[in-house]
């Protein structure tokens, strides 16, 4: 007998959508078949060839998306399976990568919350890893992850203990309304509450005024000239148990080699945890990107080792969702215009073509 399915699609149907679609798109491409006659058979037109060219891009991005919505489907995944008894041991190891480049852009609480909400996820905790390449090499984020393990490991009990889904606290305590309201519950939430605040306190002052005689290694080192810094701040033992381990990496930089970015960050870390930990799963994640849901990684996994379609799957990206944003999205980062308003406007210049 096969194991129950870890993983399942269901196609979402949206026939209306998908003629509206197609539709647009064959009108789009007689425009295009209009402007080229027109070129074809008149004196050349810079206006005509300047429409031309942007409404073949048009044309071309909106085949994308096309081809991008054609199938649409919800994945459904059953975390609680795997986490049975007799499944445990399919649970799979997972190195988590933190990637952060610059202490003064991205702030280190914001980091901090960002592995916090990693160290606490549901997950065995003797299967997780945690990275973090601090491309700004800077003792403040070392410093302030050092300090996030001695509160990690009362805030993880906690968020386990009561099925907090949102594992990040900045996120947690922004939100008043609480789960259990026993007077125990609320006992350890003003425990909780408060060393966190003194966690903020500490990485504040340490930014306010920094002593590095405590991190030698950190001493006259230049952010885009030094040699690698690798530290484990946290080394999770089988009889503690209570915190995945964490690394921090601060790769070689050198004034007359390219670093690459992210992507040189990243394959720094799929080397030095190769050597450590070599899970076979890696998860990514932006120092701004913390886990939303508690069962996260055991989702994300799901699809990798699901009985039936685990060898149609090589890669899954969680959906993000977007905190802090502008009220109006000035800058369009939360991507409204392309999920939902484009199919509109396009309709819109249609009726402005036609007429
Ligand atoms: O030299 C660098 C530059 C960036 N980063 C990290 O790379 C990530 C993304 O960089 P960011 O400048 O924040 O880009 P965003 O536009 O915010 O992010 C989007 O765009 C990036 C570039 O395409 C993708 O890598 C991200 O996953 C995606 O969220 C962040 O964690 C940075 O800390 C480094 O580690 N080293
Ligand atoms: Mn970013």
């Amino acid at each position: 007998m096969t194991a129950a399915p870890l993983f399942q699609r269901v196609a979402i149907k949206r026939t209306i959508d998908k003629l509206l679609d197609a539709t647009i798109f064959l009108l789009l491409l007689s425009l295009l078949g209009y402007r080229l006659h027109f070129l074809a058979t008149n004196p050349f037109n810079f206006l005509h060839f300047t429409a031309f060219l942007c409404e073949s891009s048009f044309a071309f991005t909106s085949f994308l998306l096309l081809v991008i919505k054609s199938n649409p489907f919800h994945c459904i995944t059953y975390p609680h399976r795997l986490l049975e008894r007799n499944r445990v041991q399919e649970i799979p190891a997972v190195d988590v990568f933190v990637t952060t480049a610059d202490a003064s852009l991205e702030p280190v609480i914001i980091t901090v919350n960002t592995v916090l909400s990693i160290l606490a996820v549901d997950y065995p905790v003797d299967k997780l890893s945690c990275y973090v390449s601090d491309d700004g090499c800077s003792p403040i984020t070392f410093y302030s992850l050092r300090e996030a393990v001695k509160f990690a490991k009362i805030w993880a009990p906690f968020c386990k203990k009561y099925g907090i889904r949102v594992r990040a606290p900045f996120q947690y305590f922004a939100d008043s309304s609480r789960a259990d309201e026993s007077k125990e519950f609320q006992h350890h939430w003003n425990i909780i509450k408060g060393e966190y605040e003194t966690l903020c306190r500490k990485i504040e002052e340490a930014e306010e005024a920094w002593d590095s005689r405590d991190l030698p290694f950190f001493s006259g080192t230049d952010s885009k000239n030094h040699d690698p810094i690798i530290k484990i701040i946290w080394e999770n033992k089988e009889y503690e148990n209570v915190l995945p381990h964490l690394i921090y990496v601060s790769r070689e930089k050198r004034l007359k080699h390219s670093h690459h970015y992210k992507a040189g960050a990243l394959n720094v870390l799929a080397r030095v945890s190769g050597l450590m930990t070599n899970a076979p799963y890696i998860l990514n994640v932006d120092c701004d990107m913390f886990v939303n849901e508690s069962t996260a990684i055991l989702q994300g996994i799901c699809p990798f080792i699901d009985p039936i379609n685990d060898k149609e799957v090589a890669y899954v990206q969680f959906p993000q969702r977007f905190y802090d944003g502008l009220k109006d999205d000035l800058y369009g980062n939360q991507l409204i215009v392309d999920m939902e308003v484009r199919k509109f406007s396009l309709a819109l210049l249609f009726i402005y073509y036609c007429y």
